[in-house]
């Protein structure tokens, strides 16, 4: 069944990379916004006079601020479309960025990260809602992976030129360079982008509007053309976003946890391993998405109907290796460590497939809405998870002197969330197959699906 969608208008390819390039660079400096705390923590202590704990107060709050913005965000970019919404973030996030550049004070560095949460919040579903408007929706679940991937460029800026600028230039001129830098993107963007390549398409009265889809896929409710206002009780009540939420739910947190707080913690006072080659493992683990983001886009698109079974293989194989990992007592080798870095990143490429779920089941209309709903999955789970260790860890050792058993019962309690989300993601996706069934759509069983393959593949040879 071919999707009918306002966003299908084909695009001149290299006008369509350059819109995206121009998002995508604002994504990047809103992650650069978000890491570059940090990587200034020892500064960030000294100049507000405060503890490692109350130092990671700013990653809860900041983290906070962008889960909340997430759904009001969705729904504006809705209304006014990415780029404004892309404009406007990046200028908050300078704000920010400005603000912690010259106050000296923790309640008002709590404001300015505030700021930066929010700007934060406004990036990444605008720029994931660009990508259907603008390139064939064979290509989106690899654009959007894309999107995720590249997206951790930030992570790098904040630790190398960004930390260069910050020990040799000073605490006021590195972060007054990045809400410069955020100026900078905000005005490319407001040249650059447009929402998509041509006018939003006249429809004509009875012309049903479809998500933009990847294959052989779930025929969306049709929507009558006067009823564009699609309801938001429509994206809550549709099975299919919820799939999202838990798919980015139960895949991002453990990727979150370990990057943004604990992982350098449980790495260097847990097992030993020094502070370079810890930061040696996370920058394996940004390249390792270099190769499992366009894998698993091309697997998304390639087999849709299987794409929970992708979440789950990447869950499973989290599971595993955290356990390998977290049941011996004694410190594990560099390989293995560099294995569970490795599963970690598969796990956050599996996490996109929850904006797949959304684009793929909720109409077009209510796509910024949706992919903000599925964020907050992701984010929440995340804050939960953080605060969770952090908790065992003040219970088991007040006094902040961790040991390996420390962090095993620590990082344990991610068994939770993970028990939680994927009784979410089945409850979900047995919902979104029996809608499916009554759109027409029965996903045969993956023996059965096995099997037809396997069958054609003999009847080819
Ligand atoms: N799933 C992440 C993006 C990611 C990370 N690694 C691979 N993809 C996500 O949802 N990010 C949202 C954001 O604002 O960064």
């Amino acid at each position: 069944m071919a999707a009918v969608s306002p966003f299908q208008a084909p695009a001149p390819t290299r006008v369509a990379a350059t819109v995206w390039g121009a998002g995508l660079a604002a994504y990047i400096v809103a992650t650069t916004g978000r890491t570059s705390l940090g990587v200034a923590g020892l500064q960030a202590a000294e100049r507000f006079d405060i503890s490692a704990s109350v130092l990671s107060l700013f990653v809860v709050v900041q983290l906070a601020v962008y889960a909340a913005a997430q759904v009001p965000v969705g729904i504006v970019l809705d209304k006014v479309g990415s780029r404004k919404v892309i404009f406007t973030g990046a200028l908050i996030l300078s704000c920010g960025q400005l603000m912690l550049a010259f106050v000296d004070t923790l309640p008002l560095a709590l404001v300015a990260r505030v700021l930066v949460g929010l700007g934060d919040a406004t990036a990444f579903v605008s720029v994931l809602r660009l990508v259907p408007a603008w390139f064939p929706g064979q290509r989106v679940p690899l654009l959007t992976q894309m999107t995720g991937i590249v997206g951790q460029t930030g992570q790098i800026i904040s630790a190398v030129p960004f930390l260069a600028l910050l020990l040799g230039a000073g605490w006021t001129t590195a972060f007054a360079s990045l809400a410069a830098l955020g100026v900078f993107v905000a005005f490319l963007v407001l040249v650059v982008v447009r929402d998509h390549p041509t006018a939003r398409a006249t429809r004509r009265s009875g012309e049903s509007v479809q998500p933009v889809g990847t294959g052989v896929e779930v025929p969306a409710a049709p929507v009558p053309a006067e009823a564009t206002r699609v309801p938001i009780s429509a994206v809550l009540r549709e099975p299919g976003t919820w799939l999202g939420f838990f798919t980015h739910f139960v895949c991002l947190f453990p990727t979150n946890t370990f990057m943004l707080l604990w992982g350098v913690p449980f790495l260097t006072a847990g097992q030993g391993v020094s502070a370079a080659a810890a930061s040696s493992l996370l920058t394996l683990a940004a390249l390792t998405g270099v190769v499992t983001g366009p894998v698993t886009g091309f697997l998304q698109s390639r087999h849709p109907l299987r794409r929970s079974w992708l979440v789950l293989g990447a869950v499973a194989a989290t599971v595993v290796v955290w356990g390998t990992v977290l049941l011996p007592a004694s410190p594990r080798p560099m390989w293995q460590l560099a294995l569970l870095v490795i599963v970690l990143t598969v796990s956050a490429t599996a996490s996109n497939i929850g904006f797949d779920f959304a684009r793929t089941f909720v109409p077009s209309e209510r796509l910024g809405t949706a992919t903000g709903l599925v964020n907050v999955g992701g984010f929440v789970a995340s804050l939960v998870a953080i605060f969770l260790v952090g908790a065992v860890l003040d219970v088991v050792r007040p006094d902040g002197a961790y040991t390996l058993d420390d962090f095993r019962l620590a990082m344990s309690s991610q068994a939770l969330l993970w028990a939680v989300g994927l009784v979410g993601l089945l409850l979900c996706r047995r919902s979104t197959r029996r809608r499916m069934a009554d759109r027409g759509v029965v996903v045969p069983p993956v023996r059965e699906a096995v099997a037809r393959m396997r069958r054609r593949r003999s009847g080819a040879s």
